[in-house]
């Protein structure tokens, strides 16, 4: 049950994965893609979570696999209709997260009109970090987001470039639906996202606050 598993092991829960997209103008602009008037968002399975020690797996019908660098925002209790003003009250923590992506897949179900399931959502489409207690990152706002691809430098961003601000996505999620304890919303990319092989190595942190390591791997086909 999940609240008998220490909230630092969000991962553990079983809650939602909300991902936010196009929410730094300049990854919206690498894809090609307008600047969104309001949050764009979708779910990933809690299935899609990884950590470190596991493999990624680039997914048996992808043929490009991208690196996604995000802050992750760890809900610590339950929200529902909540005023951006009070938005932060809700949040426990932080973690870096990747948000996966088969992007072949992805560019074929936006030219059909379909959702993004099949090209976020994954097994291991979600590697995330140690969880980071709130108190430990006075201004989420204030952070340098970096990944690395076999020791060299792909992605860095600043949050502060972010489109909608945490308060704002919260508020605006928690109008839609009920963002529960352990609930994590990752907050969008930075540009730079690119592609990832087999036995790649990916590293990325949070400025100096927390770090994390990932070995990409081929699924195959009924694994
Ligand atoms: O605009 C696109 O084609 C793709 C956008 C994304 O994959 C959205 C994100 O996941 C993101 O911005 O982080
Ligand atoms: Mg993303």
């Amino acid at each position: 049950m999940a609240g008998s598993k220490p909230l630092s092991r969000f991962w553990e829960w079983g809650r939602n994965i909300v991902c936010v997209g196009r929410n730094y103008a300049e990854h919206a602009k690498e894809m090609g893609s307008a600047l969104p008037a309001e949050p764009l968002f979708f779910l990933k399975p809690s299935s899609a979570y990884v950590r470190e020690g596991s493999p990624i797996l680039r997914p048996y019908y992808c043929r490009n696999l991208h690196h996604e660098v995000e802050l992750g925002v760890v809900i610590g209790r339950s929200a529902r209709a909540v005023p951006e003003a009070r938005a932060m009250e809700h949040v426990a923590g932080y973690a870096l997260c990747l948000d996966m992506t088969a992007r072949d897949t992805q560019e074929e179900c936006k030219k059909k009109g379909l959702p993004w399931t099949l090209a976020k959502g994954f097994g291991s489409s979600c590697p995330v970090s140690d969880f980071v207690p709130k108190e430990k990152i006075p201004d989420p706002h204030k952070l340098r987001i970096w990944l690395k691809v076999n020791g060299k430098l792909r992605q860095e961003g600043d949050t502060s470039s972010m489109i909608f601000s945490i308060p704002y996505l919260i508020s605006y999620i928690s109008h839609i639906f009920t963002l529960e304890e352990g609930d994590l919303i990752l907050t969008g990319s930075p540009k730079g996202v690119g592609s990832v092989e087999a036995d790649d190595e990916i590293e990325a942190g949070i400025g100096d606050v927390v770090s994390m390591r990932f070995r990409v791997a081929q699924q195959t086909q009924g694994s």
